[in-house]
């Protein structure tokens, strides 16, 4: 079931937060949605789930509409937090499962699996409020994939969580798409977007400036990273043509370079300067692509 958007738009009186959005979202796989603040991440999935509508533009899923009648198939973890406060764990999440279709008696089994596999079993019968932030972002969590969505939508998933809760969701989102569940989330951590996914769309001001897989995306930007550790000074080689980050770490550095080649001549000119401890050729992380696509307006 791919999900597919084409050259969706939506504007906001004359303010246009999406901007001809086209892309395919493959089935089974981790999609990673980045962009700086604004740029249009939940306005998109809003349109996904059907709470908004888009000024323009179609969104199909498996060739047909998506819409409120497959609810029942999509989970959604929403930027804004969105549980009753008052109401316990088990009814609130049974309740909003039987909504989307699941029996009582499956959903206590499955709340009680998660609930179990986060650590907390003791928290079905808790009232939201009385549990802490990072605590309710999990039982939110669990809201949306208890009724075991094919397609989940997570909003900015770890903002929030402790080294610890991140991880156990790490571990949680990936065993989902091994089960066969199409994740998209957002992120504005970087490293989490490397980590997880195969395939990733950058935003900007509501356009797509970066679609692909992150493999071929990295490969394309052309520019590298080298790492050198030296027992003398690596300055001189800031100032080498086709160096465009120098960054000094102490007894090592790191440049960015225009291409790979740039990097032999790197070589050339540490060749008898003294002894060379490292010297490593890398690909860009998706941080250095980021910010040379978002560039000053990332905040
Ligand atoms: N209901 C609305 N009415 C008017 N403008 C809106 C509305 N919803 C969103 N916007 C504007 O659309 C733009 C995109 O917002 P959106 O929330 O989609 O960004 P985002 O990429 O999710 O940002 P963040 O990373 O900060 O969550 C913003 O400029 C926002 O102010």
């Amino acid at each position: 079931m791919t999900l597919k958007l084409h050259n969706v738009t939506k504007k906001f009186g004359s303010f246009t937060a999406v901007d001809h959005l086209s892309l395919e979202i493959p089935e089974k796989q981790i999609f990673g949605f980045l962009g700086a603040n604004g740029a249009g991440k939940t306005t998109t999935f809003r349109m996904i789930l059907g709470l908004i509508q888009q000024s323009g533009g179609d969104i199909t899923w498996n060739e047909s509409g998506i819409g409120y009648d497959k609810s029942h198939l999509i989970g959604y973890l929403p930027e804004e937090r969105g549980l009753y406060p008052k109401m316990k764990v088990q009814d609130q999440l049974v309740y909003l499962a039987r909504l989307r279709g699941m029996n009582s008696k499956e959903a206590i089994h499955e709340l009680e699996q998660w609930l179990e596999k986060f650590k907390v079993p003791d928290y079905k019968s808790k009232k939201v409020e009385d549990l802490s932030k990072g605590n309710q972002q999990k039982i939110q969590f669990i809201s949306a994939v208890l009724h075991k969505p094919k397609l989940l939508i997570l909003d900015e998933p770890f903002s929030g969580l402790d080294p610890v809760n991140v991880e156990m969701l790490k571990e949680a989102v990936v065993e989902l798409k091994e089960a066969g569940t199409s994740i998209v989330f957002s992120s504005h951590r970087m490293e989490h977007v490397e980590e997880l996914c195969e395939h990733l769309c950058i935003l900007h001001h509501g356009k797509p400036v970066v679609h692909g897989k992150l493999k071929d995306i990295k490969r394309s930007f052309g520019k590298k990273n080298v790492r050198v550790r030296a027992d003398f000074d690596l300055a001189f080689l800031k100032d080498l043509p086709g160096v465009t980050k120098y960054k000094s770490l102490g007894d090592s550095c790191e440049l960015q370079v225009e291409n790979e080649h740039i990097s032999q001549t790197i070589l050339t000119e540490l060749h008898g300067k003294g002894f060379i401890r490292t010297f490593d050729l890398e690909e860009p992380s998706l941080n250095d692509i980021f910010i040379e696509k978002v560039g000053d307006s990332y905040e």
